[in-house]
């Protein structure tokens, strides 16, 4: 009887390894067929091959491969890249996924093809983050009209023009935000102690955010408020991770308490949004004033535009709102770079002294320009950490670079490989935000910036400062450089980050006048735990020391 069991399991094995073997081979050997031919030559019918890779497992494809660093799988697709080149085929679990590594072939993704590759992954997880419909999220949804018109909608008030009023009132709302923020630090710093910093960074953002998108902010004692906060950024944690279940569902059985609890933290932060928010505003929605906020222009359009549901407009404000725990997490993780080089923060200190007359005010969205190191600190953040560009997927046969590219098969852009790359950068692997500036002639010739000074690394690679009177003679000073062609934090075309212009701006009140007033260090350097891949730190990361510089 056993041998009869042992022999039937072992039959069942190797008929789904067999099984699986021959799908994915099936999937491999694919050719994409798209048609070639201008208006004036007659068109046809052309199959290319798919880009070579390495050779897949059956059930698990190449899943072995990236799962080897679980940090940074990134790594292991740079790792590929070194041995196939910079476009290659993976098969994960069961889907084919194309790999592209340079500058090159990214913009021939992503721009030239754009509208082949707009499609985003049906993860499970994502479905579950979204009242399970990724299309309802932004990020996640694949590309239709409806996702044209919502990105529309949203890039007045979330892309705000520099000199425009909603640029104006970004910097008022971070302002009177961080004054608020930094009167709550004060109540709860303790001189020389660490401090669990992270709540209150997320949730001064998210103020930042309510005010900005809603006119509304909570208070920092407000406990269902700090709970929604929380689950904001676990979810944010959450995305930034891959899952061996996004490529194998048949596991979901096992991931059944994690799918759970992404259920709850996304329907508590819904619940949150329709009661504290929405609810009161459907009510008193004036429709012939101008639009108040982003809220305004939402439930306006929701009444004017049949394909703008109620639903739509609950779950753009969630993402929209959500997009606080991204520059928290920047912040954070700004913080513990300085935590570990105490020259960075000084550096920056330099700059928020000058502008602000020793401290007489507060650091503003304006001042931005004139703090180009501080602006330059958050930049080498964003290419230290490397955030993964959201996958696509294509949505019909494609060729990418002569290789076929078979509808369905996920994209992934690996700017990791562009910002670790030593054809790109000087010493990739060190944290160095002067990477970002370039000396340019002083305007009036003679006489240094407010913004100079000169440093030079000592032995431990950080920085000194060098106090010479003699550099004020320099007829040169330092400014942001300005687009760096293989610097791509918020992707490229169709699909691009909307809410960069936010990042830059809150991220740059924020981190500004903290530092202004705080020198920020740690009782352990080590407990500063950075994954090189990934701008969402856990919810739980590491406490700072900060002292107050009065
Ligand atoms: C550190 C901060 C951030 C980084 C590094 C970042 C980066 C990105 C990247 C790489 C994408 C994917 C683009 C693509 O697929 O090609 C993206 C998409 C997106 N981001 Fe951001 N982002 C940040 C913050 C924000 C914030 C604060 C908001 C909103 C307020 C936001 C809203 C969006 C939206 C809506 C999309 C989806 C666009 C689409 O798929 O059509 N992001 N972001």
């Amino acid at each position: 009887m056993i041998f009869i069991v042992i022999y039937t399991i072992c039959a069942l094995v190797l008929f789904v390894a067999i099984t699986s073997y021959v799908s994915i081979q099936f999937k491999i050997n694919r050719k994409a067929i798209v048609i070639r031919g201008s208006m004036h030559s007659e068109k046809t019918l052309k199959k290319f091959a798919q880009a070579p890779g390495p050779h897949p497992w059956p059930i698990i494809g190449n899943l072995d491969r990236i799962g080897r660093n679980v940090h940074n799988p990134f790594e292991g697709l740079t790792e590929l890249a070194a041995q196939y080149g910079d476009i290659y085929s993976l098969t994960l679990g069961h889907t084919r996924c194309l790999v592209v590594s340079s500058l090159d072939l990214i913009r021939e993704v992503l721009n030239q093809n754009g509208k082949f590759f707009a499609g985003r992954p049906d993860f499970l997880r994502y479905h579950k983050l979204f009242g399970n419909d990724r299309n309802n999220s932004l990020a996640l949804c694949d590309w239709s009209q409806l996702q044209q018109k919502r990105r529309n909608l949203a890039r007045r008030h979330c892309s705000p023009r520099e000199s425009s009023s909603y640029f104006t009132k970004m910097s008022q709302i971070g302002c009177n935000e961080v004054d608020k923020f930094l009167n709550e630090l004060n109540k709860i710093i303790l001189p020389g102690q660490s401090l669990n910093i992270k709540p209150l960074i997320l949730q001064a953002c998210a103020n930042m955010f309510s005010q900005y998108m809603c006119s509304q902010r909570f208070q920092y004692n407000d406990v269902e408020f700090g709970k929604v906060v929380r689950y904001f950024d676990e979810i944010f944690w959450e995305i930034n991770q891959g899952y061996a279940l996004d490529f194998l569902p048949w596991l979901s059985p096992f991931y059944k308490n994690h799918i759970q609890k992404i259920v709850h933290w996304s329907t508590t932060i819904r619940k949150f949004i329709l009661d504290r928010v929405i609810n009161e505003r459907e009510v008193n929605v004036d429709f012939d004033e101008p639009d108040n906020d982003f809220t305004d222009a939402l439930l306006k359009s929701g009444i004017e535009n049949e394909s703008v549901s109620r639903n739509t407009i609950i779950f753009m404000l969630e993402d929209f709102i959500g997009g606080h725990s991204a520059v928290g997490n920047l912040v954070m993780l700004a913080l513990g770079y300085i935590a570990k080089d105490r020259s960075i923060g000084v550096q920056i200190q330099k700059e928020a002294d000058i502008i602000s007359n020793n401290g007489q005010r507060r650091i503003e969205l304006n001042d931005m320009k004139a703090m180009p190191f501080t602006m330059a600190t958050i930049l080498e953040v964003l290419r230290s950490s490397s955030s993964p560009i959201v996958p696509h997927v294509a949505t019909e046969d494609a060729v990418i670079s002569g290789f076929g590219v078979t509808v369905g098969t996920i994209v992934l852009i690996n700017n990791y490989a562009l910002n670790t790359s030593e054809q790109y950068w000087d010493l990739p692997k060190q944290f160095n935000p002067e990477r970002f500036l370039e000396k340019v002639p002083h305007a009036s010739g003679k006489g240094i910036s407010k913004c100079e000074t000169r440093k030079r690394r000592n032995s431990e690679g950080n920085y000194d400062f060098d106090q010479n009177d003699s550099a004020k003679s320099q007829p040169y000073k330092f400014i942001l450089k300005k687009n760096i062609p293989h610097f791509l934090p918020f992707s490229i075309g169709k699909r691009t980050c909307i809410g960069q212009s936010l990042v830059r701006g809150f991220g740059f009140i924020l981190l500004a006048n903290i530092i202004q007033r705080y020198n920020v260090t740690s009782a352990d350097v080590n407990t500063i735990k950075i994954n090189p891949a990934s701008i969402a730190l856990p919810a739980n990361s590491y406490s700072l020391v900060l002292t107050s510089r009065n």
